[in-house]
């Protein structure tokens, strides 16, 4: 285990071309079970998460993780809100993150075979993935995190565009994951998901966090006016 919470932005800005996307961000995570980031389209979830992830960079700002910054980036799995799958099959997309990190063949098959029953798709392993359903594509995404053990996994949006369904089946895979004792930090535009998910909610606004609480809290107590009129459905900008 790499411990690498608490951790800590602070002044945390990206711009691009004169516009501040995000921050500046001043906030700690404890890394208690999971974080849900909330707030309207364009108010910085994605980029706050690739912040994070070490995937967008910092304009200003420092975000210090309590191991070394490197060891935290490897430690981690991002999940994309439009996953990009190898044209292979199932069980080669599965096995692909093992195979490029040296894991024999046969050794990394088995352990695909393993993650595609997980994960629901077990009756799926030699169909090429980029023909997979909506729903499918997302939970081979999933697995294919999920199949090196990150301690911390990102998801954005995992179930943008998904039906019921399917987005309980990603919800029974994130809770497993959960109980096995992967940290979660995700994004999302669905309340009811939010709910289901959350320990700890960050509500951004306009590129700043402006509410971050136990979840709870939040939704049964949400503190600011804008808080209150997000949950209520209102358009908040
Ligand atoms: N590389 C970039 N260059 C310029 N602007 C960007 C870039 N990436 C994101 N933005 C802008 O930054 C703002 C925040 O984007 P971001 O995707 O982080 O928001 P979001 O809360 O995830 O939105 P959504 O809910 O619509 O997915 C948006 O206005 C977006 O257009």
């Amino acid at each position: 285990m790499t411990q690498m919470f608490p951790v800590t932005l602070s002044g945390a800005t990206a711009r691009r071309q004169g516009q501040t996307l995000v921050g500046p961000v001043d906030l700690t995570l404890d890394g208690g079970g999971t974080c849900v980031v909330i707030g309207p389209n364009g108010s910085g979830k994605t980029t706050l998460l690739r912040l994070l992830h070490g995937a967008a960079r910092l304009s200003t700002g420092r975000i210090d993780w309590a191991c070394d910054t490197e060891l935290a980036h490897r430690a981690q799995a991002f999940v994309f809100q439009s996953p990009v799958m190898l044209r292979r099959t199932v069980e080669e997309n599965l096995a692909y993150p093992l195979r490029i990190k040296g894991e024999p063949k046969k050794a990394a098959h088995a352990k695909a075979r393993d993650w595609a029953a997980r994960v629901g798709l077990a009756g799926l392993l030699n169909r090429p993935a980029p023909v997979l359903s909506g729903g499918e594509q997302q939970k081979l995404a999933l697995g294919r995190a999920l199949i090196s053990s990150p301690e911390l996994l990102f998801l954005d949006e995992p179930c943008a565009a998904l039906d019921g369904r399917s987005m309980r089946d990603i919800e029974t895979i994130l809770t497993e994951a959960k109980a096995q004792g992967t940290k979660l930090i995700l994004s999302t535009h669905d309340m009811g998901q939010a709910r289901r998910l959350a320990d700890t909610v960050v509500f951004l606004l306009r590129g700043k966090v402006h509410e971050v609480a136990d979840a709870k809290q939040f939704f049964d107590e949400p503190e600011t006016a804008q808080a209150k009129a997000f949950l209520k459905g209102d358009i908040v900008e």
